[in-house]
Formats: structure tokens, sequence, C-alpha cells
């Protein structure tokens, strides 16, 4: 997947500016257009440098470096997700923001807030990240630096919508384009629109042709900015929508900026240059690939009756949610009758999806199965690793 790439033009007029009720938009300062969390504070340009210091350079530490988030929704998935991929962080004291990873050696693991894990990857401080991808999209800004080595790691899923009020001017309207034709936005009356988005919201409604717009920023309870007169729309992460419900807001339709849930992400320019990094992130996504295919199936193992084992698998073969990952494995089972050795059952092997298990164990009656035992799966180890095939890839290796 490939990460959004830059706005490539500054003609789309946008102002961004905190949101704060009590401040008229006369008084709004405008600041320039995709303000950057890596701020160069134009005055005092030769003293002072935030963030983007160290550029996007390789330093030279020996140690590679993994970040993860230190607080918030995503911190406990990620550990536990690691943990499922016997990769547990060891972590000292939960104050301490470094820690390890005792099966992978030379790797440091640093907690930090989402945002800064991406910002950390850009300056050549972090190596490789795991945060949602919303986070890598707004504060990665298309670089190329970043590279998703893994896109779905099958927790943190949210979208990034459009939201606007039920009610009002808004009642009759379902989508972007009859938003982006109501006739009340003008270049003096813009639509105000709330988001903490700042990069991918003003980039989203240029390409949705929404040409009057101005966005304000906050940092969190966006959903009450309409109610509270501040903005006509919001542009924040949706799950479960609870939260647009309960405050009498709907999304529209083509207003999804972004499906997002977790991914691990590194840096370019570490997995080239800073030696073992490849290595290690080989590793990491073997096992991440190995835990995530298994979580999603079980194993299921039925005696069958049956005079062959070919007859058997044909058997189980005829039904579409019986195939297996490669087919089953068929073995004879051994058992004594009248002092002779015979075989009147066979065992079944076949990992099922999840989903599908009842509907498995009801076709495995259908054709004569019993004694079904369904039993969950750690790993699925395959001969290809897909990702790290793509990784080399986009690596040019
Ligand atoms: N309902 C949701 N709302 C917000 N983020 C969600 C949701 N579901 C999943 N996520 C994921 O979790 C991340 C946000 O986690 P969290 O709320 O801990 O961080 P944050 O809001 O950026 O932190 P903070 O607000 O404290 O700066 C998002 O970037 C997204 O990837
Ligand atoms: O669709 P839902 O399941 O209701 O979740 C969406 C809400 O969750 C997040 O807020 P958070 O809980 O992080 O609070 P905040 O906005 O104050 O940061 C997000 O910003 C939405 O407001
Ligand atoms: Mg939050």
């Amino acid at each position: 997947m490939s990460l959004l790439a830059p706005p490539s033009s500054t003609s789309y007029s946008c102002s961004i500016f905190p949101v704060c009720p009590g401040l008229h938009s006369a008084s709004r300062a405008t600041l320039p257009l995709f303000p950057t969390r890596i701020i160069r504070c134009s005055l005092l340009q030769d003293q002072v440098s935030v963030n983007g210091g160290a550029g996007s350079r390789v330093s030279d530490r020996n140690e590679l470096r993994l970040g993860l988030p230190s607080k918030g929704r995503m911190a406990e998935d990620t550990l536990d997700l690691l943990k499922d991929c016997q990769l547990s962080v060891r972590k000292v004291n939960p104050r301490q923001y470094v820690a390890d990873i005792p099966q992978l050696s030379n790797l440091e693991v640093w907690f930090q807030r989402p945002k800064d894990i991406v910002r950390k990857l850009l300056s050549g401080d972090l190596d490789l990240g795991i945060v949602g991808l919303d986070i890598v999209s707004e504060y990665g800004q298309g670089s190329e630096d970043l590279i998703l080595v893994h896109d779905s790691l099958n927790f943190g899923d949210c979208h990034l919508s459009i939201a606007i009020p039920k009610y009002g001017i808004f009642e009759n309207i379902n989508s972007m384009d009859e938003l982006a034709r109501m006739p009340q936005w003008t270049a003096e009356k813009p639509l105000r629109v709330a988001t903490g988005f700042t990069y991918l919201g003003p980039k989203f409604m240029r390409e949705k042709g929404l040409k009057h717009v101005v966005f304000s920023t906050a940092d969190g309870a966006l959903e009450a900015a309409p109610a509270m007169g501040i903005a006509d729309a919001i542009l924040d992460l949706v799950s479960s929508g609870t939260t647009l419900r309960e405050n009498n807001l709907k999304e529209i339709k083509g207003g999804v900026v972004l499906e997002s849930q977790a991914v691990l992400v590194a840096s370019k320019k570490s997995l080239v240059h800073r030696k073992g990094l490849l290595d290690t992130t080989h590793e990491i996504i073997e096992r991440l690939e190995a835990h995530l295919r298994a979580v999603g199936q079980f194993t299921v193992v039925a005696n069958m009756r049956g005079n062959s084992p070919d007859e058997v698998a044909e058997r189980v073969l005829s039904q579409p949610s019986l195939a297996g990952l490669q087919g089953p494995t068929v073995s004879p089972v051994f058992c004594k009758r009248d002092g002779e050795v015979v075989v009147d059952y066979y065992a079944i092997v076949i990992c099922v999806p999840k989903k599908e298990l009842y509907k498995s164990v009801q076709q495995l009656r259908v054709i004569g199965g019993s004694g079904v035992l369904v039993s969950p799966l750690t790993y699925i180890f395959d001969e290809e690793t897909p990702r790290w095939q793509e990784l080399l890839g986009k690596l040019g290796l």
C-alpha cells in the first residue's frame, strides 16, 4: 500500500486555527497551508529549529529502535500482539520509556506518543514503529522514507471520516457531492471543518472539489464543535459510530478519507543502511504473519468411516468449507477387531476459518464425520512470507 502523496499545489485557500469559541473568524490568525509539526519559527530561524534538526539521517548508533505507543488505546493491544508472537516486551517499570524484547537482540523498544513515533522515524531517531495508519498518513505527509512493512495488524480499526449535523441546513445532505454543491459556501463564508487532521483534511477537501473550506483544529471532543456553533462539519476518527450518533452527527457518502488500523512502519533509510535491521524486520514479519494468519483459523480433527484415504479425501473435498489450507490430511485410524488390525476409520485434519466453523462441522457430518475436535491455532508458517517479498521489492533488493 502506498502512502498518501503530499499536496501538489498551494493555490487552495485554507486557514487553520485552534478551535476557540470566543475567537471571531475575522480575528483568526491565518496560518500557512498544511502546517507541519516540524516547526521552524521564521523569526528565529537561525537560532531555533524544533524537531527538524536531525533531518532524515541515519545516525551512528548501533542499536536498532522500535517505537511503540506509550499510552492510549493502541498501547495495550500492541503489547498483546507482540506477546502473541512470542516477542514479549520486557519493561523494567511502567514509567520507563525504554524496554527490550529478549528474543530480538540489539533492538531497543522506545515508548512514545503515536505521532512522535512517526516524527522520529522521519528524523532517523527510530527505525520501526507500530501505530495507526491514520497517524502515519497524517504525520508522514506522504514521505517516501516511510514504508509500510505490515499494513494490517488486526487492531485499532477505525476510519477517518467527514461528519455533518443531521439537522438544519444539512438535513437532506447525504453525500460529499451534495455538500460541495450547497450554495451556502462562498469565499466570504466558507464551510468550517473542525479536525485534528490538518494535513489530510485540506488534501481530501481539495480532491473532492470543495473550494471554500476553512479548517479549525483541536485535540479532542470535536463532535461538540457543530453544536457549539464553531464548525459546520468535523473530520475525525470513527469506530463504533456512537460518539457521532450521541452528538446528532452523520457520516455521508464519499466522506471517508481513510480506513485505518494498526500497521508496522519503517524508515526506508534505516532499512537500507542500518546493519542488522533487515534481518530483524524479517523475523518480526514472519512472526506477525504466522500469528495473524492463525488467529482467524481453527484446527479441526474428525474421524470418518471409509474404504481408502483417497475415497475419504474425495468426500472431504466435495464440501466447499472443508478444503483446508492445502487440502485435508487423511490418516488411517488403526484398531483391533477379532485379533486383526483393521482400518475402518480415517482421521482428517483441516484448518477452517473461525467464521465458517459451524458450517464446516455441518458439512463434516453430512459426509459421515464424527468425533469432531476443534482447537485453536497458534501459528501458520507458510513457505513464503508475502510481505517480506513485497518489502524487498519496495527496497529494490
Ligand atoms: N474510536 C477511535 N478513536 C480514535 N482513535 C482510534 C479509534 N479506534 C482506533 N483508533 C486508533 O487509535 C489511535 C488513537 O489512540 P489514542 O486515542 O490513544 O491516541 P491520541 O488520541 O492520538 O492521543 P491523545 O489524544 O492523547 O494525543 C488512532 O490514531 C487510531 O489509529
Ligand atoms: O466511533 P466511536 O467508537 O464513538 O469513537 C470515535 C471517537 O473516539 C475518539 O475520541 P477519543 O475517545 O479518543 O476522545 P477525544 O476525542 O477526546 O480524544 C475519536 O476522536 C472520536 O471522538
Ligand atoms: Mg484520542
